[in-house]
């Protein structure tokens, strides 16, 4: 078995918080989360990782799995932790509670499925980037990543994610559609005990509503909330809503494990 290479940031926040990790999407990194770990950090050591060969991981030019992914992001971390992921990081966060479920007190996934796309549709994907680079994908991606209006509101980071995009290693992103091809949970949800929040942005077309909803009934306890202004990128295009969804949520778990 190939470990793909995922990097992992230092922790920030306060030393005895409970510590959280943030998953990215596809083509982004760490950054994806940049407006939104001020606001956790305030109460929950938070690390962030990267998928390989994006953002400040190595490349992996093997095939992996999505499972393959959580087990490398269980294993960069020592004991239980708290997890929030977009999308692919979603996916990765449903297998960490299917194969680490023990560790984690609670996991919200955003703008994700149980099963993301279609095998065709990813592999037309993991040609074209082959083909013609991830600079190829830059205009359909950020009509799919953002919502009305993000672009203007927040230029810097909405451009950055996009470069982010652009740098990405070509053969790592085409081996992250093949990995999300063979992703598919739906069958599994019932065997999650950890409570999960699914969320979805009202303007996401690639994961909508239905897939939040999907993943809350399915799990042992779930529950399931929009975001009215986000897109795909649900941390980008509505940041302050995203951190006040993940807070409400980790610290009512937390309030009805203490009880
Ligand atoms: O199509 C996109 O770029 C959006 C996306 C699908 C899976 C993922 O992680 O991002």
């Amino acid at each position: 078995m190939t470990v793909p290479a995922i990097s992992l940031t230092d922790p920030v926040g306060p030393s005895h918080a409970p510590l959280l990790l943030l998953g990215p999407s596809l083509g982004t990194s760490t950054l994806l989360w940049d407006r939104v770990v001020p606001a956790l950090a305030e109460h929950y050591r938070v690390a962030l990782w990267d998928l390989p060969g994006h953002g400040a991981a190595p490349a992996s030019t093997d095939r992996f799995s999505i499972a393959e992914l959580a087990d490398a992001v269980a294993t960069a971390v020592d004991g239980p932790f708290l997890y929030a992921g977009v999308s692919l990081g979603g996916a990765v966060g449903l297998e960490l509670l299917l194969r680490h479920g023990d560790r984690i007190a609670a996991a919200a996934i955003l703008c994700s499925g149980a099963k993301i796309g279609t095998p065709e549709g990813w592999h037309e994907r993991a040609a074209q980037v082959r083909a013609q680079s991830t600079s190829s994908l830059i205009i359909g991606s950020a009509q799919r990543w953002f919502a009305p209006g993000s672009i203007e509101r927040d230029p810097d980071l909405t451009g950055r994610l996009l470069h982010v995009l652009q740098n990405t290693h070509d053969e790592s992103y085409a081996r992250c559609c093949e990995a999300l091809a063979v992703f598919d949970a739906r069958d599994r949800l019932g065997e999650i005990a950890t409570p999960v929040l699914a969320v979805w942005g009202d303007h996401d077309a690639v994961t909508p509503e239905a897939s939040a909803r999907e993943i809350a009934a399915g799990v042992q306890h779930g529950e399931a909330i929009g975001i009215p202004d986000a897109s795909h990128l649900a941390p980008a295009d509505s940041p302050a809503q995203t951190a006040a969804v993940l807070r409400g949520f980790f610290d009512t778990v937390a309030a009805e494990r203490a009880a």
